[in-house]
């Protein structure tokens, strides 16, 4: 069965003090109220994973991930962040293939491949981003488009790698707009990648792939998208940032 997923993607946000301040808070919150049957993630900047990771301790069902990986294991690649780094700083999920990152850092789907890769071989869990631009879904092609996304960079692995892959779909035109796809919308598009991917790997592996829904997730309508039969969980930007909004989205279960 398929884990139901709510990882917060904090972005480029957050002194030190207010990293340590938001963690204290969704730790105490997530042990008081007592959320049970959700996997929550955290995706700090990197500085932040060493002193968040010991402010979560060993909380169960709370883990912690990076927001990008290199392609490579180590070497002379200065500002880059490693798998085997994250690995070793507590994490165990990588977000790869961000849309901002393909956009701003110009990541292709070759290039996310050999980071998925590094992932993997590193034993974090990939949760790997895919989505339209506004244009593409104005023209009705986004599926085809998203589809595309999943089969040039994960077509290539394995049974048993891509069983460990959770897939993030964000359409960019909902990510920190405030104008988030409709449930019905985000159903739509879960179901035909779950297709795609059962075309590929088989109905059981598509059945037991987590596929989390992005992009101006909010406390006000995270229960609707969650309900939907193929959504599996969110990637939350902006209310990753508040405590009790997140506490809430992943309450919405
Ligand atoms: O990009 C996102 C998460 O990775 C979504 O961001 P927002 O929730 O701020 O729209």
């Amino acid at each position: 069965m398929r884990k139901k997923i709510v990882a917060g993607n904090w972005k480029m946000n957050l002194t030190f003090d207010e990293g340590q301040k938001l963690t204290t808070e969704i730790v105490n919150m997530y042990k008081d109220e007592n959320i049970k049957d959700v996997t929550v993630v955290l995706n700090p900047p990197f500085v932040h994973l060493f002193p968040v990771k010991k402010l979560v301790g060993d909380t169960p069902n709370l883990f912690l991930g990076g927001q990008n990986c290199s392609d490579k294991a180590s070497g002379a690649f200065t500002g880059e962040t490693s798998a085997p780094m994250l690995k070793s700083f507590g994490a165990t999920y990588v977000i790869i293939g961000h849309s901002e990152r393909r956009e701003y850092f110009n990541e292709s789907n070759e290039l996310l491949t050999a980071k998925v890769k590094q992932a993997l071989e590193n034993g974090l869990t990939p949760i790997f981003c895919c989505g339209e631009p506004l244009e593409i879904r104005e023209a009705g092609t986004h599926e085809d488009y998203v589809k595309n996304q999943l089969t040039e960079s994960l077509f290539g692995l394995s049974d048993e790698d891509f069983a460990k892959i959770v897939i993030a779909y964000e359409p960019i035109w909902a990510i920190g707009t405030g104008k988030t796809a409709s449930s019905d919308q985000a159903q739509e598009m879960h179901k035909a990648l779950r297709d795609h991917l059962a075309g590929k790997y088989g109905q059981e592996a598509a059945d037991n792939t987590s596929i989390l829904y992005g992009g101006s997730c909010n406390p006000g309508n995270a229960k609707d998208i969650f309900s939907k039969a193929d959504v599996d969980g969110g990637l939350i930007g902006g209310a990753s940032l508040k405590s009790r909004d997140f506490v809430d989205i992943i309450k919405s279960f």
